[in-house]
């Protein structure tokens, strides 16, 4: 696990060293030894528990016959031919801190390598590094203070040798920043805030006069997934909602950057450029949905593009050379806003947000487009594959009740599917246009897993309900399921090794939504399988 092995990501079919199969987090692998003819035949090679309750959030690390699995309770090894464990290292950690991680322990990104260490976070708010060979200790650094409201559950990335690490807390008085660490020694190598102090740029988008310190406790925080572009060297981070999200708590300013992409300089930190998806986010509108970095002709240009299915509704087209807006389309119900201006980047609101301010309890669509899974981008055809939501929050704005580290919303909110839709789709959508190529209703219960695209002309993803599918990427149509031991709301990934293809899944229900929706309905209990095509005799 060198820089080279990152950079290559999954190219290298061997190794899935990367989350998303690579740094532009697209989800799409070159395999096709499972294709859309033969995937009935899939079936189990071999699955494990891991040991844990709270939830399975990851994606398995695989590198030189070695299977590393993180959740917020433990470490693990696998071997990767036979599933049995090579060693499990216990996550210590003060249990008072899951007070502020109302989703358990969770771990949302998978185990990072690099230079013979296995790098991750823990709920508490410490970065470690672990030995590969033998899962113990090598250095742990404490980033934060959790009765501040911050919480460890991303997992950090490499990025020009250096270990850039998040965290989550927007709904609980967090300040969101992200850093960059040696990942030799764990020292600190830069912070930057998500939200500028006073008298740094962007803070006259906070009040000052009324509410000097909302700033302080602003949210922003960057829980879910970078990446990075190796050419223009920079990183890409999403923030989170403006906190409270009733945003009279922050005399209705732009709050920047909250709800926000960022790009940054890994060695520095140093902000390159910024784009604020929702001014004055009220609507617990994180920016954090992972970005998908691919290279397309627009008009007959080549184009470096930044491609984002925002928790918002719009699926979001940047230039990423420099954060200009290209187009930005409705991929869900929508109704909080009626476009997204392409002049001034800004969305053009609809009474939502004046009739909420007057005290009137509104249906705001979508609660979320997508629910904090990786959706899956094809490059060969140029479509994105979307797990989306068709909900509303039902939200009323309430008195917020600021509690260092306790829920700071400012907001009341129930859940509805209009009666006689679907729960949501699986869509295949053209992220230019935002043409929607087929869309399969979901009818059973939300989801929250992750999508995986191959060149076998197959999608993989998994249902609350426990359901491993594949589906045909050309139709999503459901041509193989496997019910596995609990609800999926991880990614799945795939990989080769000598010469047979295998697809891997966590199964263990957990996480904040997850639990809503489902908590009662399906057992918990988290596992990991791995599946490939029957051997010829
Ligand atoms: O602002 C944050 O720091 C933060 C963290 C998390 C989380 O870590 O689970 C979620 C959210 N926000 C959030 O807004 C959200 O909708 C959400 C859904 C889930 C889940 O597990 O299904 N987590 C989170
Ligand atoms: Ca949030």
């Amino acid at each position: 696990q060198t820089n080279n092995d990152l950079l290559i990501g999954s190219k290298n079919p061997e190794n899935v060293v990367n989350f998303g199969l690579g740094y532009d987090l697209k989800m799409f692998s070159s395999l096709k030894q499972i294709n859309k003819k033969n995937v009935k035949q899939l079936v189990p090679v071999w699955s494990s528990s891991v040991s844990n309750e709270m939830g399975e959030h990851s994606q398995p690390t695989v590198f030189d016959g070695v299977m590393y699995v993180v959740n917020g309770n433990w470490t693990f090894a696998f071997d990767l031919e036979t599933g049995r464990q090579i060693w499990r290292t216990p996550v210590q950690y003060e249990r008072a801190a899951l007070r502020v991680a109302g989703g358990g322990a969770l771990m949302r990104g998978p185990a990072t390598i690099y230079s013979g260490k296995l790098f991750r976070q823990s709920v508490d708010d410490h970065l470690m590094a672990l030995d590969m060979k033998t899962g113990k200790e090598i250095w742990k650094t404490k980033f934060a203070d959790w009765k501040d409201g911050t919480k460890g559950v991303i997992a950090p990335m490499i990025a020009n040798g250096v270990l850039i690490s998040g965290m989550g807390g927007s709904d609980t008085t967090a300040r969101g920043f992200i850093e960059g660490y040696d990942p030799e020694t764990g020292k600190q190598l830069w912070r930057t805030y998500t939200i500028p102090a006073p008298g740094e740029p962007g803070s006259e988008t906070w009040p000052t006069k009324n509410r000097p310190d909302a700033w302080k406790y602003g949210g922003g925080s960057t829980w879910q997934y970078a990446n990075y572009d190796p050419q223009l060297d920079l990183i890409y981070i999403g923030t989170g909602n403006a906190e409270p999200y009733n945003p009279e708590y922050r005399d209705g300013t732009d709050g920047l950057y909250t709800s926000s992409i960022l790009a940054l300089r890994p060695k520095t930190g140093e902000m390159v450029w910024f784009y604020q998806y929702v001014p004055n986010d009220s609507y617990d509108f994180d920016s954090t949905a992972e970005s998908i970095l691919a290279d397309v002709k627009i008009n007959g240009e080549d184009r470096k593009i930044l491609i984002n299915a925002h928790k918002n509704g719009f699926l979001y087209v940047l230039d990423r050379t420099n954060g200009k807006l290209l187009s930005a389309k409705p991929y869900v119900k929508v109704n909080w806003a009626s476009e997204i201006d392409l002049k001034t980047g800004r969305p053009v609101l609809t009474d939502i947000l004046s009739r909420a301010m007057s005290g009137e309890t509104v249906d705001v669509y979508p609660s979320r487009g997508t629910n904090a899974v990786l959706n899956a981008y094809n490059p060969k055809k140029n479509l994105m594959y979307i797990n989306a939501w068709n909900q509303a929050r039902v939200m009323k704005y309430v008195k917020a009740e600021f509690n260092l580290g306790s829920d700071y919303t400012g907001v009341q909110s129930g859940y509805k599917t209009p009666a006689g839709e679907p729960l949501g789709f699986f869509k295949a959508v053209e992220p230019l246009s935002g043409k929607v190529v087929w869309s399969a209703p979901v009818t059973d219960m939300f989801n929250s897993a992750g999508v995986l695209a191959t060149d076998g002309d197959l999608l993989f993803t998994g249902k609350l309900t426990g359901e491993f599918i594949a589906l045909d990427q050309d139709s999503g149509k459901q041509l193989w399921q496997y019910k596995t031991g609990s609800g999926i709301n991880a990614p799945p990934i795939t990989y080769s090794y000598k010469g047979r293809q295998y697809v891997a899944i966590l199964s263990g229900i957990g996480g904040s939504n997850p639990k809503r929706f489902a908590g009662d309905k399906v057992p918990t209990g988290g596992s990991v399988t791995v599946f490939a095509l029957p051997l010829k005799n």
